[in-house]
């Protein structure tokens, strides 16, 4: 399949992110699932090959990254009719430099819109029987979305049902694994019930060859699992342990690059991780075409509290003496997602500690598991 990969620089270390296939974890292939569940405990971070049952979701992102690019290419004064955030909401548009991406206060490179499935009257129309349950993914934006969004809203949709089908499949495998309940994860992320999914566009153009700077700041992902889909490098995580460095991840053709969220690490109590990543200016003579990349995050239910799940032996027991500090899914996603932004919460975005997540629990340094 034709998906525009450009070539990635030959002299340049990359993350060894394990290779997994949909088509055998659909299968419940054994050996498989052990390095899905390995890939989940270790680095948080896997490739996904989506040939056969994901060529759907394949095509798909191709036509995403058009999308992207369409939108994008709109005047900023018009992207920026889209930015809600005065609204307390992460949905719409974010302009270049409109948050804190590193602890010296340096503003971000990207741009990027989050768009919802759902119509913004969404839980009022179905609360009132005006669109039935199974139409899981809603049929329009919640926000008011520029015409090249809105054109694209069946489209939109059918990506996201692709995506959560995936979401599902890895969510029920994890179960599983952890011996919870039958679809105790599954019943947390139920499409008709309001939360923070999203698929995530973001465009961060060629930097200045001589003040390169982190385009994404660093940071570990909300919610439960991400979806993405890269073209070009400049996607880094941090591996776990004091000496670790930042390394790139390479994107793959006929590949998606699946990552933890938050609130799987709060869920299993530090069992599964959630990898620390930042976006950077592609390397080598990537660095000049605008990066272009399609998310979609998968994150509980608003209502559901972010903390240690009973019911598995799997998951360890707090310390003694530890008391979880516990937020609200919602509650969580706007603090991480909003944190970071001045025209938000002012000079609060450059305290850093106020938007962080999990990160501490991923460095690994001060336990070994
Ligand atoms: O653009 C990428 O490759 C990663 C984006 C990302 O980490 C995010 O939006 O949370
Ligand atoms: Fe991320």
């Amino acid at each position: 399949m034709c998906d525009k990969l450009r070539e990635f620089p030959t002299d340049v270390a990359t993350a060894p992110l394990l290779r997994l296939s949909l088509l055998k974890l659909m299968n419940h292939d054994a050996a498989e699932i052990d390095r899905f569940i390995n890939a989940c405990r270790d680095l948080g971070f896997f490739y996904l090959h989506l040939d056969g049952p994901g060529d759907t979701i394949q095509e798909q992102s191709q036509h995403m990254f058009d999308i992207a690019k369409d939108l994008f290419d709109l005047s900023l004064e018009e992207k920026k009719k889209y930015d809600f955030s005065a609204q307390r909401t992460y949905f719409g548009y974010k302009h270049l430099g409109g948050s804190v991406a590193d602890r010296t206060g340096r503003l971000d490179r990207n741009e990027f819109y989050n768009a919802s499935p759902r119509p913004r009257n969404y839980y009022s129309l179905l609360t009132h029987g005006q669109i039935s349950r199974d139409d899981i993914l809603g049929t329009s934006e919640p926000w008011p979305a520029p015409d090249v969004l809105e054109n694209q809203r069946l489209f939109l949709r059918g990506f996201m049902k692709s995506a959560r089908d995936i979401v599902h499949l890895l969510l029920g495998l994890l179960n599983d694994f952890l011996q919870l309940p039958k679809d105790t994860l599954s019943s947390m992320h139920r499409a008709d019930v309001p939360s923070g999914d999203h698929v995530r566009m973001i465009k961060a153009p060629p930097q200045p060859v001589d003040d390169k700077q982190v385009a994404l700041g660093e940071h570990t992902d909300f919610g439960s699992i991400t979806i993405l889909f890269n073209r070009l490098g400049g996607l880094q995580i941090l591996p776990p342990g004091a000496d670790a460095t930042w390394t790139y991840v390479k994107p793959l053709s006929n590949h998606a690059i699946i990552n933890i969220g938050d609130a799987l690490v709060k869920f299993t109590n530090g069992v599964l991780r959630s990898n620390i990543h930042r976006v950077v200016s592609p390397p080598g003579a990537q660095a000049q075409y605008p990066r272009y990349s399609i998310a979609y995050f998968s994150r509980p239910e608003d209502d559901v509290p972010l903390r240690r799940l009973e019911g598995s032996a799997l998951i360890p027991p707090l310390e003694e003496g530890v008391e979880e500090e516990v937020a609200t899914s919602k509650e969580w996603i706007i603090r991480r997602a909003l944190g970071s932004r001045p025209q938000v919460v002012g000079d609060d975005a450059y305290d850093w500690s106020k938007s962080s997540g999990t990160e501490d629990i991923s460095r690994r340094t001060t336990t070994v598991s």
